[in-house]
Parts: structure tokens; C-alpha cells; sequence
């Protein structure tokens, strides 16, 4: 695939242990993946991302590696990847691997060789003599004490997940030679995770907060990504994203501009903190539309033709979008067919998460029994700790926790949803019966559609990866219309995100045969009025 290509594409992403077990598990596995790919073929995605399927203890659902060169059997073998590789590449589908490098589980081989005292090994993680104050992000002190040797070793996230030391020119080959493995197995593109972490400030400061400001976007990231550049990427046909925590879009900008020759795009996520007051994640709060607006609009500005968004509403550790953004109980069809508009008219590579294309919705669960996540566990058992009710608390849980995303996809109206004939690992959400691929393939102006549409849109028109973006309505309370411009075509979307109508003047020259894609059947257009029903959602196109 061709630089220019991978520009017009679309990736989906696949959390694998919930997308489906042919083999009537409680997990997905990977043989479940390609007897999907026909599916995913049809929807017209070039890509997928794969979160991490290697051998794991599983405490953060892969994302503690204890060996990067092993499929967990959870998922099959390695023989069932290569067969994915080679099966997706003969629909022109991509796979793309989840690398987990800031951390490794605790259970890795190097770990335990470290912990052992092991000449070679113990400076492949970061140990000291004094914790500091630092958090973790999945809650209490970011250090944990070992007896034996009497140092702590820093672990950002979960105890059994240990940072990785990038300061040791050993270990970062050693990270290298590991993906030069799996791009040799004819994977077609990385997605680096929380790879804006990896460089810490060597002094290791106490902090008046918790810490982040001496790890994010740290001293020597760009040096070690330009390394990783070289020792990887450079000359193959490969796409890389790096997942880019509480970063900056001038961090961005450098990470992903082609001529700095680090990754090919970037995920932030200001845009999904709208609904975090005060920076607080576990508090049930509405979103801030005016700020969404705001903070998508000036990522648009300040990467275009600098760097490369990766743009997305929905991931495994995000709430559903029509749930958050959207309406999942009267206008679930319109408002996830809004949000689709919207995001697929911008400037960048949009990644769609699984069962976003047919509206997925929260599950809302209301017992703490039914959610599995460590980050959601953890917290809940911290804050209760610190005086916050059960009720307050399950109240942010049910719209913020990852487990809103990683519920069972949907794939028809049999128990459990035709995921597995066994029983899932967690709850379905209790609207499959509705909600499910199999409906949304038999009906024409299902959310599966529209999304197909968007994609094939993306191919069709130059303007959808080239044009400029500007923001027509950043003080609106209700409407969302932006342009995309070249010197040869424009692009207007115009959104109303809310369920009263309301009217925009859209500028002139766009009248209702430029419409491209719209989630209600005639506009209502009146000269240059347009009113704008619940969820309405409208592309306009000229050239
Ligand atoms: O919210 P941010 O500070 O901007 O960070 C972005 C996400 O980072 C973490 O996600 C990833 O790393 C975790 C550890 O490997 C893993 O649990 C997660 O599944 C990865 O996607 C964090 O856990 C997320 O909540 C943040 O959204």
C-alpha cells in the first residue's frame, strides 16, 4: 500500500478477546477475527488494529506482555495470526500490531531476570532507592517496593505492569529486533502504546501533582522514536500511530510530520475529557459541546499540512459515543449516524472501533459485579477509600468505565449476541436483540451503511485527506458546520448535536443536489436556511 493510499484509508480496530469465539469460548480469538474479515471487507476498511494478542497474564486484558513473541493461547497460535496476515491481505486489509513498550508485564522474562539481580537485565527497568510521590494512573503511589534488593521499580500503570527503562541502548534494540520480527511476518503497520511515556526525566522529581509532567513527551522521545525510525521503519510499508497520552499538539506536530521522520499519525485525547470536571475521569457529568467543538477544531488547524491525526470518538478504554455524545435511547440510529458525519468529514485517518459502525451503546450495567476492568476496580476501591458513595460512584462508573466499549460485539439476536455458544467473559449489553449486525445488514439505512458510505466518500474525494478545515459555528450551543476546502472542492458538514431543531444559514452556493451524505431523507432548505431536525447530520459537496 502506498503512502497516498494509507491517507485515504480507514482503520477499524479490534479488541479481540470481545470481537468473536468461533469455538464457543468465554474470549474472542483470532481465528474469530478472519471469519470476519468478509464483513469487515464489505464495510470497506483497509486496516485493522489488533489489540495485543500476546502470551499474558491478562491483568490488563494483554496489555502486560510477558512475551512478545508468543500468541496467548486465549487467542490461538501463531499459525491462526499468519493465517490472518495472509487472509486480510487478500481482501487488501492490513493488519496492524499492538506494540506495548513503555511496560512490560511483571511476569516477562526480563522482569524476572531483573528482579533476580541479573547483570544484564536489572537496568531494563526503572529502579530506585526512594519512590517518589508519582501516581499511577490506575491509582495509589507509581512505585512499588521490592524486599530482596530493598529498591522500588516504577510501574505508571497497574503493580504488574513495570516500566520498561529506555535509557538502556540494550533493551531498546532489543524492543526493535521484536518488532523487525513481527514487520518480517508481513504486518503492515504498528500502533505504539502510551509510546509518548517512555522517556522519563532521569532526576525523578517529587511533583505538587502527580507526576506526569516528568514522563510525558519526556527529554528523549523524539530522539528514541527517530531511533525506533530508522531500527524499523524506514524503507518498509509500514503505517505506525502512537498513542499519545495528555500530550501537545506541538509534541504532535513533531511526532508525526513526515519530515521528522518519527511516526506516521497520532492519537490524543483532550477531545474525550469533556465530560471530566475539573479533570476528574470517575464523576458522572454531561459533555461541554462548546469545548469539543474547540478542542477538535484547533487540533484540525494546528496539524494541517504539519502532521497527521489519527481522529476517532470510540476505543477500548472509551465510553460508546452515541451513549456519550449521542442519544441511545430515542435517536440512537440518528445520533450515531450524526457522529460519523461529523468526524469522517475531518482531516486525518479515522479509526472506527468495533461495533461502532451498527451504534453499540453503553451497556449500563448497574452492579460493580458485572464490570471486569482493573483500572475500574482499582478505582472504585480508592475512592471509596477516600469517602466517595457507592452511589456517586457507580453513577461514574456506568458512563465512564472502559467496560462500556469492551461488552461482547454484536453479531445477531441469539443469546449472547452470536459471539460465543459458551458464556462471554462479560455481560452483552441487553439491546442485541436490536442492535446487531445482522439487522443493520438487512436494513439500508442502517448506522452499518452510512458508516460504509463515509469510507467510500474518503476514497472518492480528494478533499476529504487534502482540504483545510475552518469552524463556522464555535459559539453555536447545538450546531457543529465546518468546511473543508482545496483550491478545487469544498466540503460543508453541518451537525446540530442535540434533540430540538434549530436552523442554520449554511454560506451560499451549496444547494440539495450536493448533498453526499445526510442521516434523514430530504433536507429541509429553504434559499440558504437550513433547519436542522434532532441529530440531523448533512455533507455537502462541490466542486
Ligand atoms: O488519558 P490519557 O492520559 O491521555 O492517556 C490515554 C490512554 O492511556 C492509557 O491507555 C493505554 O495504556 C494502558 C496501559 O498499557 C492500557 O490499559 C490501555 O488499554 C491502553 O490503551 C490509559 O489506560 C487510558 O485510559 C487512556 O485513555
Amino acid at each position: 500500500m502506498t503512502q497516498k493510499n494509507w491517507r485515504k484509508s480507514v482503520v477499524y480496530q479490534i479488541y479481540p478477546k470481545s470481537f468473536y469465539s468461533p469455538e464457543g469460548n468465554a474470549t474472542g480469538s483470532i481465528k474469530g477475527v478472519t471469519a470476519k474479515l468478509d464483513y469487515l471487507a464489505e464495510l470497506g476498511i483497509e486496516y485493522i488494529w489488533m489489540t495485543p494478542v500476546y502470551k499474558s497474564p491478562q491483568n490488563d486484558n494483554g496489555y502486560d506482555v510477558s512475551d512478545y513473541y508468543a500468541i496467548d493461547p486465549s487467542y490461538g497460535t501463531m499459525d491462526d495470526l499468519d493465517e490472518l496476515v495472509r487472509e486480510a491481505e487478500a481482501r487488501g486489509i492490513g493488519l496492524m500490531m499492538d506494540i506495548v513498550v513503555n511496560h512490560s508485564s511483571t511476569e516477562h522474562e526480563w522482569f524476572q531476570k531483573s528482579l533476580a539481580g541479573d547483570e544484564r537485565y536489572r537496568d531494563y527497568y526503572i529502579w530506585r532507592d526512594e519512590p517518589t510521590n508519582w501516581e499511577s494512573k490506575f491509582g495509589g503511589n507509581a512505585w512499588k517496593y521490592d524486599e530482596k534488593s530493598g529498591q522500588y521499580y516504577l510501574h505508571l500503570f497497574d503493580v504488574t505492569q513495570a516500566d520498561l527503562n529506555w535509557e538502556n541502548p540494550q533493551m531498546r534494540e532489543d524492543v526493535y529486533e521484536m518488532m523487525r520480527f513481527w514487520r518480517e511476518k508481513g504486518i503492515k503497520g504498528f500502533r505504539l502504546d502510551v509510546i509518548n511515556l517512555i522517556s522519563k526525566q532521569q532526576d525523578f522529581p517529587e511533583d505538587d501533582s502527580d507526576g506526569r509532567k516528568f514522563y510525558t513527551d519526556g527529554p528523549r522521545i523524539h530522539e528514541f522514536l527517530k531511533e525506533m525510525n530508522r531500527e524499523v521503519f524506514e524503507g518498509h510499508d509500514v503505517i505506525t500511530v502512537g498513542e499519545m497520552s495528555s500530550t501537545t499538539l506541538d509534541h504532535c506536530v513533531r511526532y508525526s510530520n513526515p519530515d521528522e521522520k518519527e511516526l506516521s499519525m497520532t492519537f490524543s485525547f483532550h477531545h474525550l475529557k469533556v465530560d471530566y470536571p475539573n479533570g476528574e475521569k470517575f464523576v458522572a457529568a454531561p459533555f461541554d459541546f462548546l469545548q469539543l467543538k474547540d478542542i477538535m477544531s484547533t487540533w484540525q488547524e494546528g496539524m494541517h499540512g504539519k502532521g497527521w491525526n489519527a481522529i476517532f470518538w470510540c476505543n477500548h478504554d472509551q465510553p460508546r459515543v452515541v451513549s456519550r455524545f449521542g442519544n441511545d435511547t430515542d435517536h440512537r440510529v440518528e445520533s450515531a449516524k450524526m457522529l460519523a458525519t461529523v468526524l469522517h468529514g475531518l482531516q486525518g485517518t479515522p479509526y472506527i472501533y468495533q461495533g461502532e459502525e451498527i451504534g453499540m451503546t453503553n451497556p449500563g450495567f448497574d452492579s460493580l459485579d458485572e464490570y471486569r476492568d482493573i483500572e475500574t476496580l482499582n478505582i472504585y476501591k480508592l475512592k471509596r477509600e477516600q469517602g466517595m458513595s457507592h452511589e456517586d460512584m457507580m453513577a461514574a462508573i456506568k458512563q465512564k468505565s472502559r467496560d462500556n466499549s469492551r461488552t461482547p460485539m454484536q453479531w445477531d439476536a441469539t443469546p449472547h449476541a452470536g459471539f460465543t455458544s459458551g458464556t462471554p467473559w462479560i455481560n452483552v449489553a441487553p439491546n442485541y436483540t436490536d442492535v446487531n449486525v445482522e439487522t443493520a445488514l438487512d436494513d439500508p439505512n442502517s448506522v452499518f451503511y452510512h458508516y460504509k458510505n463515509l469510507i467510500s466518500l474518503r476514497k472518492e474525494l480528494d478533499v476529504l485527506t487534502d482540504g483545510d478545515y475552518t469552524l463556522l459555528t464555535p459559539d453555536a450551543l447545538d450546531v457543529w458546520a465546518y468546511t473543508r476546502k482545496t483550491d478545487e472542492e469544498e466540503v460543508l458538514v453541518v451537525a446540530n448535536f442535540y434533540g430540538p431543531e434549530t436552523t442554520y444559514e449554511i454560506p451560499e452556493g451549496f444547494t440539495r443536489a450536493d448533498v453526499v451524505s445526510h442521516n434523514y431523507d430530504v433536507p429541509k432548505l429553504d434559499g440558504t436556511t437550513l433547519s436542522l431536525r434532532a441529530y440531523e447530520a448533512i455533507m455537502f459537496y462541490k466542486k
